[in-house]
C-alpha cells in the first residue's frame, strides 16, 4: 500500500514538474520571439474544448471577442487540437491571410480530418486542390451555371411539391439537406433516382457530425462512424464511376453531361488522367462541399423569413413580379435569377449572421512577422468569418437583420467572407447562389411559421 502511495506521489511530482517546465518553456519562447499575446491553455487539449463548446452553442464569436478584449489585440494565440494557433479577426487579418496564400501561408486541415478523407494519391493537399480546381470552372463559373438553372428549378419545384405542400408542419433542416443533396447528385453525377440518392445521403450526416467532434477513433464514436461512412461512400462512388466509364465507352453517356464525365475524360496540366480512386475522393469532397453549407444557408433563410414578416413581404413581392413575367409552367432562367436582387441581399444577410462555414485554418509555411508579432513556421492560423461579420465597426448593430447592408457597394473588402477569400476561396460560391434563389421562388405562397423546436 505504502509503495503504491509512493508511486502515486512520484507520478504526480513528475507530471507537475513536466507541466511547470512546459509553461516556463513557452514563456521563454514568447519573450524571445515576441509571439502574439494569448494562452496556450492546458497541455495537449489547449483551449479546444472551449472553442468547440462555443461553436456547438452557435456563439463561436464569443470565444474570440472575449480574448480580443482580454489581450487588447485582434491577433492572439491559443491552442486547438494540440497545435499552437494564431487567431485573426478583422479585415486586415483576413486580407493578410487571403493575399498570402502559397507565399507565407497555406490552407490547412487538422490531421484528424485527413483520417476521414484519406487521399488516394501521394501529392500535397496544395497540389490536389490545384488539380480539383482545374476541373471545376467549366461547371461552376456563372456562364456554365446558366444551363443548369432550369434543372435546378425543376428539382426545387418537385421537392416543394413532395415535401412541403399540404403539410401542416415540416422540419426544415433535414429537408434542406435532402434538397441540396439531390441537386448535387443530379448536377455532378446525373443521378436522378431517389432510392439511389437515399442510399448514400445518410452517411454524409455521419461525416459532418464526425468533423465537428472530438477525434477519438473507437467503435461507436461519431469520429469512427465518420471514417466508416466516408469509406462506404467512396466504395459506392467507385461503382458509379466504373459504370459511367462503361456507359461512355458504349456511347450511352455524354462527355459533357456532368462533372463526373468531365473528370474521366480530361487530363490535368501534368498530362495525366485522374485515376478512379482520385476521382472518387474529389467527388466526395464536392458532394460534401456542394450540399452541406448550402443546406445550412437555405434552412436559416427559411428561419429568418418565418420570423421577420417585413423581410418576407419584400422577398414575396420580388418573386411575384418575376412569376408574373412567366408563362404557366415556364422554368426560371438566368435573367430571372439576376432580377432577384432583394432576395439575394436577404441570403447574404443570413450568411453574415450565420455563416455556414465559421472560419478555417492556414499553416505558416515560413517564419514571418504580423502586426509586429513573430509567427513561427509550422504554426497554424485561423481566420474567422463569424467574428468578422459581427464586428460593429464593419456592421453597425451587428445583431440586427438588415439586408440593405448589401445595397450599393455593399460591405467593405474582406469584411464579408462567408466563402473565404484569395486563391482558395470557395469555388462553389456562384453555384450556391442558385439553389438559394430557386428556393425563394418555389416557396411562393408557402407562408412559413416557425415552431420553437425548429429554431437554433
Ligand atoms: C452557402 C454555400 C457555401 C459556403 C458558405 C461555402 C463556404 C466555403 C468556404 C468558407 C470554404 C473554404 C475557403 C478557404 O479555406 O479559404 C469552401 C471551400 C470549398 N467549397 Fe464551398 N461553400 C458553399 C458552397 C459550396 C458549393 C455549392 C460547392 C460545390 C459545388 C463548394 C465547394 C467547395 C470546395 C471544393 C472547397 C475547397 C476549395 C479548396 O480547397 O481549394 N462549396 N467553401
Amino acid at each position: 500500500m505504502e509503495i503504491s502511495n509512493f508511486n502515486l506521489l512520484l507520478i504526480v511530482s513528475i507530471v507537475t514538474l513536466f507541466l511547470i517546465a512546459m509553461i516556463f518553456r513557452h514563456r521563454r519562447q514568447d519573450k524571445l520571439l515576441n509571439l502574439p499575446p494569448g494562452n496556450l491553455g492546458l497541455p495537449f487539449v489547449g483551449e479546444t474544448l472551449d472553442f468547440l463548446a462555443k461553436g456547438w452553442k452557435g456563439c463561436q464569436e464569443n470565444f474570440i471577442f472575449h480574448r480580443i478584449r482580454k489581450y487588447s489585440s485582434e491577433v492572439f494565440k491559443t491552442n486547438f487540437f494540440c497545435q499552437p494557433v494564431v487567431v485573426l479577426s478583422g479585415a486586415a487579418g483576413n486580407r493578410f491571410l487571403f493575399s498570402n496564400e502559397n507565399k507565407l501561408v497555406e490552407t490547412w486541415w487538422p490531421e484528424f480530418v485527413n483520417k476521414i478523407f484519406p487521399s488516394a494519391v501521394e501529392s500535397s493537399p496544395k497540389e490536389e486542390a490545384k488539380r480539383m480546381r482545374k476541373f471545376l470552372p467549366q461547371f461552376l463559373k456563372p456562364e456554365a451555371l446558366q444551363k443548369y438553372i432550369g434543372i435546378m428549378d425543376m428539382v426545387t419545384q418537385r421537392h416543394f411539391a413532395l415535401e412541403w405542400e399540404n403539410k401542416a408542419q415540416v422540419v426544415v433542416f433535414p429537408l434542406a439537406k435532402s434538397y441540396t443533396f439531390e441537386l448535387a447528385c443530379r448536377l455532378f453525377l446525373s443521378i436522378d433516382d431517389s432510392s439511389n440518392i437515399a442510399r448514400f445521403s445518410h452517411p454524409f450526416d455521419h461525416i459532418t457530425s464526425g468533423i465537428f467532434t472530438i477525434p477519438v477513433d473507437l467503435p461507436g464514436t461519431p469520429f469512427n462512424r465518420a471514417i466508416k461512412a466516408s469509406n462506404f461512400i467512396r466504395t459506392e462512388l467507385l461503382a458509379i464511376i466504373g459504370q459511367r466509364k462503361k456507359d461512355l465507352a458504349e456511347g450511352k453517356a455524354s462527355p459533357n453531361q456532368d462533372i463526373l464525365s468531365h473528370m474521366l475524360l480530361r487530363y490535368g496540366d501534368d498530362g495525366q488522367y485522374m485515376n478512379e480512386a482520385e476521382i472518387a475522393d474529389k467527388i466526395l469532397a464536392l458532394l460534401l462541399g456542394g450540399h452541406e453549407s448550402t443546406s445550412v444557408a437555405c434552412a436559416f433563410i427559411v428561419k429568418f423569413l418565418a420570423e421577420l414578416p417585413t423581410i418576407y413581404e419584400g422577398v414575396y413581392k420580388e418573386q411575384i413580379e418575376i412569376s408574373k413575367s412567366k408563362t404557366a409552367g415556364e422554368l426560371l432562367n438566368w435573367e430571372d435569377i439576376q432580377k432577384m436582387k432583394y432576395s439575394w441581399n436577404v441570403a447574404c444577410e443570413v450568411m453574415r449572421l450565420v455563416p455556414p462555414f465559421t472560419g478555417n485554418f492556414k499553416e505558416a509555411i515560413d517564419d514571418f512577422v504580423l502586426n509586429g508579432f513573430s509567427i513561427p513556421k509550422g504554426w497554424k492560423l485561423y481566420w474567422s468569418a463569424v467574428s468578422t461579420h459581427k464586428n460593429p465597426e464593419y456592421f453597425p448593430e451587428p445583431e440586427k437583420f438588415d439586408p440593405s447592408r448589401f445595397e450599393g457597394k455593399g460591405p467593405a473588402p474582406y469584411t464579408f467572407i462567408p466563402f473565404g477569400g484569395g486563391p482558395r476561396m470557395c469555388p462553389g460560391n456562384e453555384y450556391a447562389r442558385r439553389p438559394g434563389n430557386s428556393c425563394f421562388h418555389a416557396q411562393l405562397g408557402e407562408k412559413v411559421q416557425i415552431s420553437e423546436t425548429d429554431s437554433r
